[in-house]
């Protein structure tokens, strides 16, 4: 049934930044003006932006973007424009969904397209400044401040003070305190932040939260959302909403292997059939309750809402106990408390805000976004479904969200190491999934479905084993598949198997099969790829995305994935602290990226590239000294076979990008420091090799 306009609850919208350099605050600004558009009562909505970079630059591309929205957002539901993040609308030519080309449209989309230049233009201006901000009137709180050094700043840029279903929503800034030493805990804490100061501002009963780059591509989407929040019978069935994670302006046949859109289709639609979707840190509809701790179907006793009781779960704000207890005890706030106005709240927020807050406290424990992992997002959904708690998986058309995916090799891989790191501490944690079947009421498929994701780090360790088996073999003359034959030249096998793969079957049923088995392994081998292959063709994607996608996968895993393990053991020993580095938000590609170069693999000087460049040189040096038919040693070992060395090219095309970076120059190349240390490294396995086959 429609539910009348007034009867649709508040809902809190949290956008985090934290670099403006690595994040341009066009593109944060661009997600908040999506966000201010939606199809959604003004009035029932606040946006609230957290800045870890406690920049001056995004608190002011945001007090500009309020006065664009000024008229952004009313053109936006006049002519109720399809995508309101105004950087992706005015790519295009003038579009209305209701196809009006009236000249008076024409003018009016003419003159907010200028206005919007304007806004990019100041913005631009304001980056490339040379000289110092000028810290006076609502900058005066940004002089002095260093990044990890400061007192919180909160500014509320915009106020619906009339409670105009169709003025602006509430716009506030924050930047949480920061003091050195002081655990911050990343994003996860500027959440919790987020979360308590709308605690205190706004309250809503749902929360959507977004990065900073995640654009809403959907106006609808939160109208969609409170489908599935409110329409449900029992509210256990939909714990929170998830929205799946895609990427606008992806490159052709996904080079880097990042934009997921075969794990979304099949591993991710097929997770939220069990139990429901992960939680993965963006696109997704929070209900508060659950947020605060509660479990499904649970009423809370007057006890726990006693002060003293409050006060030590959520910390020491009255004001903020207070709107918790509300939450907490199932309130079903069409319109909560908020006399005086938001901007009555604000010493309430500072309070909230402040470094030494959580102290003492469960946030981060029990409530809030969970601490302990670079991955916060999977974490804290993994305890929601601990409780009981299912998620819902949404994914309407138009796509609800697109964000930025890298478009460089070295952004991509740190990426996956964060992703690797954060995921195993997890299974390390005293949160794992395994605790959470035994004691919790995590269903059986859907902790399957968490391990699966959870243990990507220890995957490096036999993807290591199995690419640099197939050289082992060869240089030391020995075998690790069943033998094909020997009275044929490999070399003559090894042209026909590479240039089609039907007619190594073929000369494999023709010829003499010295050890049949050796069909065991090479059916599952074609049978894999081919199912995987048609995996993406079903998905209306090139073979070429597939292959990008199984070279990438098997690059990651030897490299983001190693370091990540390496990472967690470091942490076991307390030799390490796990860090957030963020992903760099591209806003186009590059100007010295011609369309030929785009999408090719780019490399620097970090670690995170010598295991896959050592790989590499292994295989290689195995395959040549195999063709100069010169062996370490000339004892022992029954001689390596053709399945030895078919194994060993593949591993070369899959590293295909790395060998390129070869002979690249500039970021193409893999640079020399890399080389050196992968050379060493290739030069102790191949002694490695010949000091096994000598013993
Ligand atoms: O100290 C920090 C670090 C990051 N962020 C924000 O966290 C978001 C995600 O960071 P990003 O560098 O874009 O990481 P991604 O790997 O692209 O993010 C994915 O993975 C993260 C977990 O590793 C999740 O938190 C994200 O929601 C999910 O999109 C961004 O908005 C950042 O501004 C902070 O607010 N504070
Ligand atoms: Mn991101």
């Amino acid at each position: 049934m429609k539910k009348p306009a007034h009867e649709l609850p508040p809902v809190d919208m949290f956008v985090t930044t934290a670099d403006a350099d690595l994040e341009p605050p066009i593109i944060t600004v661009n997600t908040v003006l999506s966000l201010l558009a939606v199809d959604y009562p003004a009035n029932k909505l606040a946006c609230y932006v957290s800045d870890d970079g406690c920049s001056p630059l995004t608190f002011f591309a945001l007090i500009e973007a309020s006065k664009f929205a000024k008229i952004w957002v009313p053109f936006c539901k006049k002519h109720n424009i399809p995508v309101r993040a105004p950087f992706r609308y005015f790519n295009g030519e003038p579009l209305s969904s209701s196809k009006d080309s009236s000249l008076e449209f024409q003018q009016e989309w003419k003159k907010i397209k200028d206005e919007y230049e304007l806004l990019c233009q100041k913005i631009e201006e304001a980056t490339q400044r040379s000289e110092p901000w000028d810290f006076t009137g609502e900058f005066a709180a940004f002089s002095h401040v260093e990044r990890r050094n400061h007192p919180t700043i909160i500014k509320v840029i915009l106020e619906n003070k009339e409670d105009l279903p169709n003025g602006l929503p509430h716009l506030v800034y924050i930047s949480r305190e920061k003091l050195p030493k002081h655990p911050h805990h990343f994003k996860a804490g500027a959440m919790n932040v987020l979360i308590r100061v709308s605690g205190v501002m706004t309250n809503a009963p749902f929360m959507l939260n977004v990065d900073c780059d995640m654009y809403a591509n959907n106006p609808k989407i939160v109208l969609h959302a409170m489908c599935m929040l409110l329409g449900v019978k029992n509210e256990m069935d939909s714990g929170f909403v998830q929205y799946p994670q895609c990427f606008y302006d992806g490159l052709k046949d996904d080079p880097f292997g990042n934009q997921f859109v075969v794990l979304l289709k099949y591993m991710v639609s097929g997770i939220a059939g069990i139990q429901g979707p992960f939680y993965s840190g963006t696109g997704c509809f929070h209900r508060r309750k659950v947020i605060y701790g509660l479990s499904p179907n649970r009423t809370v006793t007057n006890g726990e809402l006693g002060d003293e009781n409050l006060q030590k779960t959520f910390g020491k704000s009255m004001k903020f106990s207070k709107s918790a207890a509300q939450v907490i005890s199932g309130y079903n706030v069409i319109n909560p408390e908020n006399r005086g106005g938001i901007s009555s709240s604000i010493e309430a927020a500072y309070q909230v805000a402040s470094c030494g807050y959580e102290h003492g406290t469960s946030w981060g424990e029990k409530i809030g976004l969970i601490y302990g992992s670079a991955t916060e997002d999977v974490l804290t959904g993994l305890t929601i479904h601990g409780r009981g708690w299912k998620s819902t998986y949404l994914t309407p058309d138009p796509p609800a969200f697109l964000g930025s995916a890298p478009s460089s090799g070295p952004t991509t891989l740190i990426q996956q190491k964060r992703w690797s790191t954060g995921l195993l501490e997890i299974v390390l944690s005293p949160k794992s999934p395994i605790l959470f079947l035994s004691k919790g009421k995590l269903h059986f498929r859907q902790f399957l479905g968490y391990m699966w994701l959870l243990v990507w780090g220890l995957r490096s360790i036999p993807e290591l084993c199995y690419a640099t088996l197939p050289a082992y073999c060869i240089l030391t003359n020995s075998h690790f598949l069943p033998k094909v034959m020997t009275n044929h030249n490999p070399l003559v096998l090894l042209s026909r198997a590479t240039h089609a793969m039907y007619a190594l079957l073929f000369s494999i049923l023709y010829m003499q099969v010295q050890e049949p088995a050796i069909l065991i392994p090479f059916v599952l081998f074609i049978i894999y790829n081919i199912y995987s292959a048609s995996e993406y063709l079903r998905a209306d994607l090139s073979i070429w995305a597939w292959w990008n996608n199984h070279k990438m996968w098997r690059i990651i895993s030897m490299t983001s994935w190693l370091f990540g393990f390496l990472s967690v053991i470091l942490k076991l020993l307390g030799l390490f602290e796990t860090m957030f580095e963020v992903t760099k938000k591209d806003q186009t590609i590059g100007a010295d990226d011609t369309n030929a170069n785009a999408g090719r693999f780019t490399f620097d000087e970090s670690p995170v590239f010598v295991p896959g460049t050592a790989i590499l040189l292994v295989n290689l040096a195995a395959l040549a000294l195999m063709l100069l038919r010169f062996r370490l040693t000339t004892r022992g070992g029954d001689g390596s076979g053709v399945g030895e060395i078919i194994c060993s090219v593949w591993v070369v095309l899959c590293f295909w990008s790395f060998f390129k970076g070869l002979f690249g120059r500039g970021k193409y190349g893999i640079p020399l420091s890399v080389i050196y240390k992968s050379g060493t490294l290739a030069l102790l396995f191949v002694q490695f090799c010949k000091w096994t086959s000598m013993g």
